[in-house]
């Protein structure tokens, strides 16, 4: 049975043919509360774009917000079913949506909403931008030389959730195959091992690494870097910077620099060289924080971009302030870095940041620039008049300790 209640006044928005979008002014955009911290930084979220669009249109735009439901408020409104097919449905259908953060059980339990999402809907990019705000605490010298874009590919990899548990009937048929048929000798305890499998294909790393390059393109920027661990995992994340490469050659003209690997190639919007380059996931963790003016587009596989994503974000400031989107060729869902902080849920404390940044970007793709101009102006604001919640406030001086939905208020104070 339907549990979403569609607003009467709002419109769709929709996907040309070109795959521009149809934004009308009062967009019908679905949004899923959240676990967790989800009580506290959705509204907040809601109150403060709600503000910006009212402000950057003098009215005449106004977002009609649809609440739609997964993780624990669906179990309980659509009686246990924790991923509803209405749920996705709409997602598809309404084409932009934003959702909190949803609590996936470590080890036993369901699989993650986070990636059933990504996966059944196929948004295969996840987006996160990384850059500092001004008088944000960071434990990082030169915080300001931070700004990097992370496109994660998002439907493939160790999370494609293709494991077998140890001791299982499944795991040790794997395992007899691998014996038997593949000739392999090299699991070192074959009796109780669990088994994982790691697909990453040509297909999907090209149409990722594809995204990157373009929005390197058109947003001018320097380089890309392919990010992969390929000296131990040959033919996943070995043959990911390949195929990187070799994208680069066949789309977009790049030849290879001193003979490669690196490439380089002429944006042709601006005339400057743009590099593609590479570089081993775990020399990659400590360059963007020694050197970090040296990367600015990174593209990487699952997992080692949901690693790059936190260890960015504390570089300037921590995962209350890393927004993030997942997109596919015309559906787009935000979502923050962070998850569901159970510890914080229900105390109105943690930091809506993250959710709201994402949210700004959500504003810049339906081109509603005006206001996702303001939320920056009011977040910026905000942080340089040191009103913060506890995450900032404990690691600034003088600052004052604002509460997750102060802090939205201060946001929208500054937006004037
Ligand atoms: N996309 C999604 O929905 C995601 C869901 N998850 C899920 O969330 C659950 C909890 O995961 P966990 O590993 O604890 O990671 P979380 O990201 O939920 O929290 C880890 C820590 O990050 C800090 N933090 C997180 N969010 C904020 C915020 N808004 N403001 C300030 N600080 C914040 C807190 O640090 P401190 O303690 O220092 O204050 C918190 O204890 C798990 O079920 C996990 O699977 C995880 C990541 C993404
Ligand atoms: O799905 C989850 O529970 C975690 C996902 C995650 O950490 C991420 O997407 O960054
Ligand atoms: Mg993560």
């Amino acid at each position: 049975m339907g549990h979403i209640q569609v607003p009467a006044d709002g419109e769709k928005v929709t996907v040309n043919s070109d795959g521009s979008l149809n934004v009308p002014n009062r967009p019908v955009i679905p949004f899923i509360e959240g676990d967790g911290i989800g009580v506290d930084i959705t509204p907040v979220m809601r109150k403060v774009i709600d503000a910006a669009v009212e402000k950057a249109s003098a009215g005449d735009k106004k977002i009609e917000w649809m609440e739609i439901y997964c993780g624990e408020k669906a179990a309980e409104t659509y009686a246990g079913d924790w991923f509803p097919a209405e749920t996705l449905e709409a997602i598809k259908d309404y084409v932009v949506s934003i959702k909190g953060p949803l609590t996936t059980p470590v080890g036993g339990g369901f699989r993650s909403l986070n990636v059933a999402l990504r996966q059944e809907l196929d948004l295969y990019v996840c987006q996160r931008p990384v850059r500092w705000f001004s008088g944000v605490p960071s434990p990082v010298k030169e915080p300001n030389k931070v700004d990097m874009v992370i496109f994660r590919e998002n439907s493939e990899d160790i999370y494609a959730g293709i494991e077998w548990k140890a001791d299982s009937d499944e795991a040790k048929k794997v395992i007899k195959f691998l014996q038997d048929e593949m000739d392999v000798k090299k699991i070192r305890f074959p009796e109780h091992c669990g088994i994982g499998i790691k697909p990453v294909s040509s297909e999907g790393t090209k149409r990722l690494v594809r995204k990157a390059i373009q929005y390197a393109v058109d947003q001018d920027r320097d380089s890309v870097t392919l990010v992969h661990k390929g000296n131990i995992m040959k033919f996943t994340e070995g043959a990911f910077a390949d195929w990187g490469y070799e994208l680069a050659r066949d789309e977009f003209g790049a030849q290879p620099l001193d003979g490669g690997p690196w490439h380089s190639f002429k944006n042709p919007k601006t005339g400057k060289e743009i590099v593609i380059k590479d570089v081993i996931a775990d020399a990659m963790l400590q360059q963007v924080i020694l050197r970090p003016a040296e990367y600015d587009v990174i593209a990487t596989l699952n997992l080692n971009g949901d690693y790059l994503s936190d260890a960015l974000a504390a570089q300037v400031g921590g995962i209350g302030i890393a927004p993030g989107a997942n997109l596919s060729d015309d559906v787009a869902l935000f979502e923050a870095t962070h998850g569901t902080a159970p510890k914080y849920a229900g105390q109105d404390k943690v930091n809506p940041g993250s959710l709201i940044l994402s949210a700004e970007m959500m504003l810049r793709h339906l081109g509603w620039n005006e206001a996702a101009d303001l939320v920056i102006k009011g977040v910026e604001g905000a942080i340089e008049a040191k009103t913060v919640t506890y995450d900032f406030e404990r690691l600034m001086d003088g600052a004052e300790l604002k509460s997750c939905s102060a802090f939205g208020d201060e946001v929208i104070k500054h937006m004037a």
